[in-house]
């Protein structure tokens, strides 16, 4: 498949001296599901926003499909940790989902059939006139996970999404996420600081360094497509890639400590 997203000599700095991000580069193919993890503060949120368009670079580019990216794009769709905030308490699931819809130019039938699609492919079809604030806290992550799915994004980018939720919660939208990356094909960038949640649903590990940071490791994740919470997590694979993984982070936490 084709190349999706280049990352070339990225570099951040926030006024007046954080260096957030050094020197990044990586490429990710259309239909991927790749998992971002780094030590606490490294800059994972500040690589998506700059993926996202939502922030300029100091240096280096983001183009997707060839082209620099230099703002917000249709072309991707962004779901953040912090559902409860992102959904507006006065619409419905529905209305939630359809809400970024109208700045597309679609047809109504259209707009609703997306709509409909969505919330039926994230398995809220029996709560679409509910209002968030009706729903459990894992019920209100599969909203916003459809709202990102409407709106048709080449990729989609999730922020440690699933950090607030139980763990029973989070396997299930963990299974989501796999689900529809393998029915849909969509292209995943996933953003998380649980080292397990990164293999059990990357088909790559980007290990980042320590701020300002760089690439310190990139690993396939050769364990079965077919992934079920408790056979994949029980293989002796999963078990070698979590501790490359970790081990990884551990290493560029060290280095953060000694860099100057
Ligand atoms: N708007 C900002 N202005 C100044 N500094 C910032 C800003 N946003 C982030 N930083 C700094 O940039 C560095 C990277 O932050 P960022 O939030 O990208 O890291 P992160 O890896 O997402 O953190 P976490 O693991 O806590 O989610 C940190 O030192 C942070 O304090």
């Amino acid at each position: 498949m084709g190349e999706l997203l280049r990352v070339e000599h990225l570099r951040k700095v926030y006024e007046p001296a954080t260096e957030a991000i050094g020197d990044l580069s990586f490429t990710m193919r259309a239909g991927e599901l790749l998992c971002v993890v780094g030590p606490s503060g490294c800059g994972k949120t500040t690589l998506l926003k700059c993926l996202a368009g939502l922030l300029r670079p100091t240096g280096g580019v983001v183009e997707m499909h060839g082209a620099p990216v230099t703002g917000p794009s249709p072309a991707m769709a962004v779901v953040f940790q912090e559902y409860g905030r992102s959904l507006y308490p006065w619409l419905t699931v529905r209305g939630n989902v359809e809400l970024p819809l109208r700045h597309k130019r679609l047809s109504r039938v259209e707009r609703a059939r997306l709509v409909a699609d969505a919330v039926e492919a994230v398995g809220l079809a029996h709560v679409a006139r509910s209002h968030p604030w009706q729903l459990s806290g894992g019920m209100q992550q599969r909203v916003a996970i459809a709202r990102a799915l409407a709106y048709e994004p080449d990729v989609l980018i999730m922020d440690e999404p699933f950090a607030a939720v139980d763990a029973q919660t989070r396997a299930d939208l963990e299974d989501l996420v796999r689900d529809l990356h393998a029915t849909r094909g969509i292209s995943i960038v996933f953003v998380t600081h649980d080292v397990d949640e990164a293999v059990y649903l990357g088909e790559r590990v980007l290990v980042l360094s320590g701020a300002p940071t760089r690439v310190r490791a990139d690993l396939p994740v050769d364990l079965p497509p077919e992934r079920d919470q408790r056979s994949t997590r029980a293989l002796p694979r999963f078990t070698e890639l979590r501790t490359q993984v970790y081990e990884q982070i551990q290493r560029a936490k060290r280095g953060q400590n000694v860099a100057p």
